[in-house]
């Protein structure tokens, strides 16, 4: 649905599209003459995530939508923690499908070129926006399956190891996995932690040491997706699982999530600020620009 209305924000959440997203989002908005900015309500109409809700059944699809490779670039994290935070809020869904409306590529993972060639301070909204997507995804009241109709590397992988269950196309050219030594990074404490909570401890060193990206009859093998299915099937069989799933009372399922998933992302609640130093420091130094650098341009070679 389009909103029209014109609507006042504080002036200084215009700093920053983050905060400007995000402050309409959460409703900083003040009374007429409130000396705020005027700005139309429309542009957070959500571009880069798609919401399908079918109140009848109780669920929504939300594909994300970032052509050419579904990068997760600032505006796409905002998009989808607002978009997250909607259902959330809506009494009529109880579960989600998450899956990308960009053809044989869920998501290529974090965007490199936020991550390249900019300043600390964008680094550190960037990685801010990073968690802020994994917090909520992580400890979502909703029952999330991933529906992967695509690559899934990195970022993308992410996204698919916080939800409760995964289905994955069957397409040995679409790999899932936590790549990041690859690109010459190191993947963080929480995503770390995230996956060894999903396929073990040893799985998880060798997975993450060796960059591995897994083809999908070796994802489902390894516990890091839950079903694999013809790449027609990947939503249907996706919306089954949350029928399942949503059978079950919810306060009794979510209480249960939140008692196996709590303690993990209290570790990052306990330290967001000093995680992002430790990524602004080290996203700068001058050995990892190079890295991602060349990695980015290999990718761009690749096509010529
Ligand atoms: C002890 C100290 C520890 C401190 C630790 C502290 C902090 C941790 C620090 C850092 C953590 C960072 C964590 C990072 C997570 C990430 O997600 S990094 C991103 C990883 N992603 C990838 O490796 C995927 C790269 N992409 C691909 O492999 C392929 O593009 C593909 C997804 C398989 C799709 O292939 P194809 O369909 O052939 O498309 P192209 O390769 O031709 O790509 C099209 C264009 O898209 C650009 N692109 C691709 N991926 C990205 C990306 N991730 N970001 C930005 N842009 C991307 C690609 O360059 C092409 O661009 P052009 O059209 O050529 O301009």
């Amino acid at each position: 649905m389009a909103l029209t209305a014109v609507i006042r924000v504080p002036s200084r959440a215009l700093l920053r599209p983050w905060a400007r997203l995000r402050d309409a989002a959460l409703g900083w908005i003040e009374p007429a003459g409130g000396g705020g900015v005027e700005v139309s309500a429309q542009r957070f109409a959500s571009q880069k995530v798609l919401v399908e809700p079918d109140p009848a059944a109780g669920v929504a699809v939300m594909k994300f939508k970032n052509p050419p490779v579904n990068s997760l670039s600032l505006e796409l994290l905002t998009e989808l923690v607002i978009s997250l935070e909607k259902l959330e809020n809506d009494k009529t869904v109880r579960g989600v499908v998450l899956t990308s409306d960009c053809p044989g590529i869920f998501s290529a993972g974090l965007d490199l070129t936020e991550m390249c060639g900019r300043n600390p301070a964008h680094y550190a909204e960037y990685w801010k926006a990073v968690q802020e997507m994994w917090l909520r995804l992580y400890l979502s009241n909703l029952v999330l399956v991933a529906a992967i109709n695509g690559a899934s590397p990195a970022g993308g992988c992410l996204i698919a190891l916080t939800c409760d269950y995964r289905v994955m196309a069957d397409n040995p050219k679409y790999c899932i996995g936590l790549n990041e030594t690859l690109l010459g990074i190191v993947a963080p404490f929480w995503f770390k932690d995230n996956l060894v909570n999903t396929i073990g401890h040893r799985a998880s060193e060798r997975a993450l040491q060796l960059g591995l990206l897994f083809p999908p009859t070796e994802a489902l093998q390894v516990g890091m997706v839950d079903k694999v299915v013809p790449k027609d099937q990947v939503q249907s069989t996706a919306l089954s699982v949350l029928a399942q799933w949503m059978a079950i009372p919810d306060h009794a399922r979510q209480l249960t999530k939140n008692m196996m998933r709590k303690p993990t992302a209290d570790r990052l609640l306990k330290q967001r600020d000093a995680d992002i130093q430790n990524f602004v420091s080290f996203i700068s130094r001058d050995s990892i620009q190079k890295s991602l650098q060349m990695y980015l341009e290999k990718l761009k070679q690749k096509k010529g």
